[in-house]
């Protein structure tokens, strides 16, 4: 069930020229993660602002649990929307501890508040810290109070803005899963800001990704990898390469060879061939396979990335296991195991 409905939401700042978010519309279900992706100044942080009730739209509708909060002037204020939010730079409280930052946003609530903050910085992993003060605790503890502090008074979602960037990239990793749990424990529905891809693929259960503030595919992370609906989705969670070829009766025609395909035919004039680095394959024997020439081997520890010339010296990238051994100028054979087809003009 739907829990959070958008419906053509459009906002511009001020004297603005170009709307910072335009038509986005987007549902969002009950216990669902989604995560809000797209470069720099794409309308990630606006469109979570205007949920939160920070900013409101120049049109469009936003609906949270069956209530319409946005319509036209008419708007819920953002206390009343209960909604949690956990800010980049967490926004605890420096001169409170941890307990009383927790306590702080329900000290009115009904039954016991300091014992709910207790339990909740329990439920984030933190037992017994309680005293201490935000700058005695590591960054991801930071992180788990604010998250704590968000939850605690039960919202009806979750909203953090880029939650996994203050960490160094040792602590991210854990981190991601750690909230990932805990936010599926608590079944809280969460939409968070990134513009790092491996945060959106490997935290969220669908990913939405905005570009100049149109919204241009909302999926589960496969198919955006998979099955982007356009060249920026395709590009924007890894460069894919561009083989351009000259369709046939039984394949393809390249620069590096002949690629056996009947889906050709369908073709009349030049295509280009679109394949990630993980879609080829390279082989040592020759066969039905493409050829070039290794001009570059890069080691990434968990793989190789090798680069292929043709030729003209126009190049392919494809992705190996780390343990084999290529000498650079080496001819060497390859295939493609997958890849979509375009028209080239
Ligand atoms: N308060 C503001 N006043 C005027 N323009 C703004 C304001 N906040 C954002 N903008 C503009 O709105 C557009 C979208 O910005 P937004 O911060 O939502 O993007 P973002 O995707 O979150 O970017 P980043 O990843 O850099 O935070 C940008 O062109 C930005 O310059």
């Amino acid at each position: 069930m739907s829990i959070l409905s958008l419906r053509r939401i459009n906002k511009k700042y001020g004297q603005a020229k170009v709307f910072a978010v335009n038509e986005v519309s987007f549902d969002v279900e009950e216990g669902e993660i989604l995560a809000l992706v797209g470069e720099s100044g794409s309308g990630k942080t606006t469109l979570l602002r205007l949920i939160a009730g920070l900013e409101h739209p120049d049109d469009g509708t936003i609906s949270l649990a069956g209530q319409v909060i946005v319509q036209g002037k008419e708007s819920v204020p953002p206390h009343d929307r209960k909604v949690g939010m956990v800010f980049q730079d967490y926004a605890l409280f420096p001169h409170l501890t941890i307990l009383e930052n927790v306590t702080f946003g329900i000290a009115k609530s009904k039954g016991n508040p300091e014992q709910l903050a207790k339990d909740t910085l329990k439920l984030v992993g933190l037992t017994e810290d309680f005293k201490k003060y935000p700058h005695q605790l590591s960054g991801g503890q930071q992180q788990r109070v604010a998250l704590a502090r968000a939850i605690a008074p039960n919202p009806r979602i979750l909203l953090m803005d880029e939650p996994f960037s203050n960490l160094d990239a040792m602590l991210k990793d854990q981190v991601r899963e750690e909230i990932r749990q805990i936010i599926k424990k608590t079944g809280i529905t969460a939409i968070f800001v990134t513009h790092d891809t491996k945060d959106a693929l490997s935290t969220a259960d669908r990913i939405a990704i905005l570009h100049k503030g149109y919204l241009q595919q909302i999926d589960i992370p496969k198919n955006l990898y998979e099955t982007p609906v356009n060249p920026y989705v395709a590009n924007f969670f890894g460069k894919r390469n561009e083989l351009l070829a000259t369709p046939s009766e039984d394949g393809f025609y390249t620069s590096f060879g002949f690629i056996t395909d009947l889906e050709a035919k369908k073709y009349k004039r030049q295509v280009k061939l679109l394949f990630r680095p993980e879609h080829g394959e390279v082989v040592q024997r020759e066969g039905q396979q493409l050829s070039g020439k290794i001009v570059k081997v890069s080691y990434f520890g968990s793989h190789q990335l090798v680069k292929i010339s043709d030729d003209e010296g126009f190049r392919v990238t494809i992705r190996t296991n780390p343990g084999r051994i290529f000498d650079e100028v080496e001819r060497t054979f390859f295939y493609l195991w997958k890849y979509d087809i375009e028209e080239a003009f």
